[in-house]
């Protein structure tokens, strides 16, 4: 009783003036040491230490920030914005369908038997998304890639990259590039670990090479009763619906739309007299980019340029949830429209269409006079369907005469004479691609090869990746990865060994046939010298081969492996002295016994005769030499009075001698 008082009682209010107030205050504003960040407690830790390093720093960030600038867009988007367009593109049964169920059933908790045409659902308070499947052929793509905002691109991984994505990826580059999500799909097919591993590694690589580095790329594990992981597919989902697109210039400067549902509104009657007559039919879906004016004229992708005949606006058969401040959208705005598939009102089939009336409650309420629903009534009736009754009915024209039935004017002539045109027509132009069809089919040999695969041929992409690249993808990758890859490559080594044995084989024949010539040409010991030193290194060589050849080829791989840095060592002694020998050779000297012999010709030459020096000038001879020797000790004598060493006493009284000591 008293609690239930105390609590009845109002809380305490705080204060927001007077004394007690401001020494509160005042209080609160003096800083408390604890309440402090590490850097307001502290500013000089956080002080740059070093003014470079804050100066690079400065520049990195703007370069950053400046590469995240765009040149800017006028953003047309309205309000309400149109459903994002989704593209699932992919080879076939690579999983396209799967993930767009799933996907579905991820936002609108209702799967969807029967997929066909594109998909519109709520994902979100301000978004809606529309699924497409793109079928496999160029056509589907090139329509696909003018429409699409965003495109998710299935791979199947136990596979690998499938010409399909190249070619859709080439088809973006001339539309426009959408933003690409990379899906790797029958990963629970590869069952090695480490292969798994290798895999997602590769082909991220080569998703980052063709895309851009960094593109997003989804790993969906497996399949469990015919549907993925959910929580892949829920981040796959969550993804999708946050996205951020940045409009494409041509998108936003002109107006498209991706029919969701069309109608024929041709005159029947017309049809019957002529199947093939012009029709007026009605294309539903959302307008994006800017708005469509009724006066121009349209491009319908594969029929060309048509006028517009009206435009009207339909309330939308999707909307946005209003807004009210709530955080989820509550199951009743999760809606699907998706006419195709017989989902969100109207079914359409190849023959009929159908309506939907909202339930066994709907007969209840109906009113007797509402017209439309006297046509439904009636539409329900009805036992057999119009074709049917004019089958059956038959006309008189006179009475007594002969009843006429609808089969009697179904023969006509004009179909068949058309058809054969057609086929005449389809015949020429098919001659005429002939051509460009072998070019293209040899362009796809180099790059693809043809795999057939449970009754389908898939063209697989190949890649000539070097080893340097190859290398340079796994700079960043642990020295485990590393082995990892050397393991796989070490198949290789052998092969490679085997080209480096023969060329070295052929090398070989080819010295010793020379050394033949030569041997027979000249005998001098220098060059025996020089042949010999080849010729150890052939014996080496052969034993190599010899042992290579005479093994197995199993033990090829454990036995050229043995002794290897022994042998490696052997043949860089031999290449060292056979360089020696090739230096001698250009300045004419092969080993010190020779050098001595030449020194030994050389010093009888000078003594026999005068040296040329470049054919031009000569050596001074000894006579020459002998004089300057002579010139040298008399000027000695006359500039000092010591006597240099060697020279003679000189004899004042002879006459010669007499002339430096005559005076003026
Ligand atoms: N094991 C395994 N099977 C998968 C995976 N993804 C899809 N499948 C199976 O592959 C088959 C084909 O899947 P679909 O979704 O029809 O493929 P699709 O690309 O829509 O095929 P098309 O419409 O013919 O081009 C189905 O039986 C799936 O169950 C996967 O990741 N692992």
């Amino acid at each position: 009783m008293e609690d239930s008082e105390l609590g009845k009682q109002k809380c305490h209010r705080d204060r927001h003036s007077g004394k007690k107030f401001e020494k509160k205050k005042a209080k609160k504003d003096a800083q408390n040491p604890f309440d402090l960040t590490d850097k307001q407690r502290n500013p000089k830790a956080f002080a740059f230490n070093s003014a470079i390093r804050a100066e690079r720093r400065f520049r990195r960030k703007q370069d950053i920030e400046t590469k995240k600038q765009h040149i800017p867009l006028v953003d047309r988007t309205p309000i309400e914005p149109p459903p994002i367009l989704v593209a699932v593109v992919g080879p076939p049964k690579v999983g396209k369908s799967t993930v767009i169920n799933n996907l579905i059933k991820l936002f609108t908790k209702m799967p969807l038997t029967d997929m066909k045409g594109p998909v519109t659902i709520v994902t979100g308070k301000k978004r809606r998304v529309t699924f497409i499947e793109c079928n496999n052929d160029i056509n589907s793509m090139i329509d696909i890639a003018k429409v699409a905002d965003l495109v998710l691109l299935l791979c199947d991984a136990s596979f690998g990259f499938e010409m399909e994505v190249f070619e859709f990826l080439n088809i973006c580059q001339v539309h426009g590039m959408p933003r690409i999500m990379g899906v790797l799909t029958h990963l629970d097919k590869i069952k090695n670990s480490k292969t798994l591993k290798n895999t997602k590694k590769v082909l991220k690589h080569r998703f980052w090479t063709e895309v851009y580095p960094g593109a997003k790329l989804f790993y969906l594990s497996g399949i469990v009763h015919g549907e993925y992981l959910r929580n892949e597919i829920k981040n796959l989902g969550r993804f999708i619906s946050v996205m951020k697109f940045r409009p494409l210039q041509w998108r936003s400067t002109h107006s498209y739309l991706l029919a969701d549902r069309f109608e024929d509104l041709t005159n029947q009657e017309l049809i019957r007299q002529n199947p093939k007559c012009d029709r007026n039919i009605s294309l539903y879906g959302y307008v994006r980019g800017v708005p469509l004016k009724k006066e121009g004229s349209v491009h319908i992708a594969g029929m060309g340029d048509l006028k517009i005949h009206d435009i009207t606006y339909l309330p939308d058969p999707c909307p946005l949830p209003e807004q009210i401040k709530k955080r989820a959208l509550i199951e009743k705005e999760k809606l699907i429209y998706a006419p195709f598939s017989g989902v969100g009102g109207i079914v359409y089939d190849k023959d009929a269409v159908y309506v939907e009336l909202g339930g066994s409650h709907s007969h209840k309420q109906r009113d007797e006079d509402d017209e439309t629903n006297n046509i439904i009534t009636n539409m329900i009736d009805a036992k057999e369907t119009l074709d049917v009754k004019m089958k059956h009915s038959e006309m008189q024209i006179f009475s007594g005469g002969e009843r006429l039935t609808a089969e009697d004017f179904e023969d006509s002539d004009d179909d068949d004479e058309e058809e054969k045109q057609v086929m005449l027509y389809e015949k020429k132009s098919g001659k005429q691609d002939d051509e460009f069809q072998n070019e293209l089919n040899k362009l796809r040999q180099k790059s693809c090869k043809e795999v057939e695969d449970s009754g389908r041929i898939r063209r697989k992409v190949t890649f000539d990746t070097s080893d340097d690249e190859l290398n340079s993808k796994f700079d960043q990758d642990s020295e485990e990865e590393k082995e990892e890859y050397i393991e796989l490559k070490e198949n290789k080594d052998l092969d490679v060994y085997h080209k480096i044995s023969n060329v070295l084989k052929e090398l070989d024949a080819k010295v010793t046939h020379k050394q033949k010539k030569e041997d027979s040409s000249t005998d001098s010991e220098d060059e025996i010298q020089f042949n010999a030193a080849q010729d150890d290194g052939d014996i080496d060589l052969e034993d190599v081969c010899d042992e290579n050849d005479n093994s197995g080829e199993e033990n090829d791989e454990i036995r050229w492996k043995d002794n290897l840095a022994k042998k490696a060592e052997k043949t860089f002694i031999e290449r060292q002295s056979s360089n020696q020998n090739l230096m001698k050779l250009v300045y004419g000297v092969f080993s010190s016994k020779n050098s001595s012999h030449k020194e030994n010709i050389e010093s009888s030459k000078e003594n026999e005769e005068e040296e040329d020096i470049g054919g031009l000038f000569k050596k001074v001879s000894k006579e020459q030499q002998n004089t300057k020797v002579n010139k040298d000790t008399m000027n000695l004598t006359e500039s000092s009075l010591s006597l240099p060493w060697k020279a003679a006493v000189k004899d004042w009284l002879e006459p010669n001698v007499r002339i430096f000591v005559y005076i003026k």
